[in-house]
């Protein structure tokens, strides 16, 4: 099985927690991708639900499927997110954010009852950090957050270099949300909550891509099947 069928397994499984009538948080990147382009066969059949994208590239490929589509706003609780993670422990604690969705993928996440991981096995880890961790902070001050991120991260046991995200055309990448994105090569994440506490109280940090507790259930692809992980809590 390709990296991209395994990706597909997972969503044709996570499919089936879908129910009619459901508000539905659509996530980001390539796994979730398979997941909307699933969910809108069922809509084209008939299904009827209400959904919320997690980013401007997963509303464009919705409304393309003629999925319909809310705001938070609107209906600002969910009953289920489906969304996809860079890296996930055994706690169900993620990271995510390499499609740089992270915001509104938290956001949404945050908003929902349930939400479900879907990943091919290689996103699977012991300890969290072999992904660099995602950190969307305000364009205004950058240079002083990037000072009081890297403290935030040093307080918090950990050590590695903090990169400005960019672009294809080599420009700082901006999120959907206006923002910009530091990459915190960690390697190894000992103490996820407390780098989380620490990212959270800088002055300038939008969001981190630590996901503590969020996740309901995951559902991995491997080469003998689509593995099932509940959150333990
Ligand atoms: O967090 C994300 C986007 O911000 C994605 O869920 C994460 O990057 C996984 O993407 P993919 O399914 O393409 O591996």
């Amino acid at each position: 099985m390709t990296q991209d069928e395994a990706k597909r397994a997972v969503a044709a499984v996570a499919i089936e927690a879908v129910r009619p009538g459901m508000r539905l948080g659509l996530g980001t990147g390539s796994t979730a991708k398979h997941f909307v382009d699933l969910l809108g066969e069922l809509v084209r059949d008939g299904l009827q639900v209400i959904c919320v994208p997690t980013s401007e590239a997963t509303r464009a490929q919705a409304q393309s499927l003629n999925i319909p589509l809310t705001t938070l706003d609107e209906t600002p609780e969910l009953d289920l997110t489906v969304d996809g993670a860079d890296e996930l422990d055994a706690h169900l604690n993620l990271i995510k954010g390499g499609g740089a969705a992270l915001l509104r993928e938290k956001i949404v996440a945050a908003a929902s009852a349930r939400m479900i991981v879907i990943a091919d096995a290689s996103k699977k880890v012991e300890t969290l950090g072999r992904f660099p961790l995602p950190i969307e902070v305000i364009q205004f001050g950058l240079g002083a957050t990037k000072i009081a991120v890297a403290k935030a991260i040093e307080a918090a046991g950990c050590t590695g270099p903090t990169r400005l995200r960019l672009a294809a055309d080599g420009h700082p990448l901006v999120t959907d949300s206006g923002h910009v994105i530091l990459d915190a090569a960690l390697e190894r994440i000992p103490d996820a909550r407390a780098l989380a506490d620490n990212l959270a109280a800088v002055p300038g940090v939008v969001e981190h891509g630590l996901f503590i507790g969020l996740a309901s259930e995951a559902l991995i692809a491997g080469p003998t099947g689509v593995e099932r992980l509940a959150s333990p809590a």
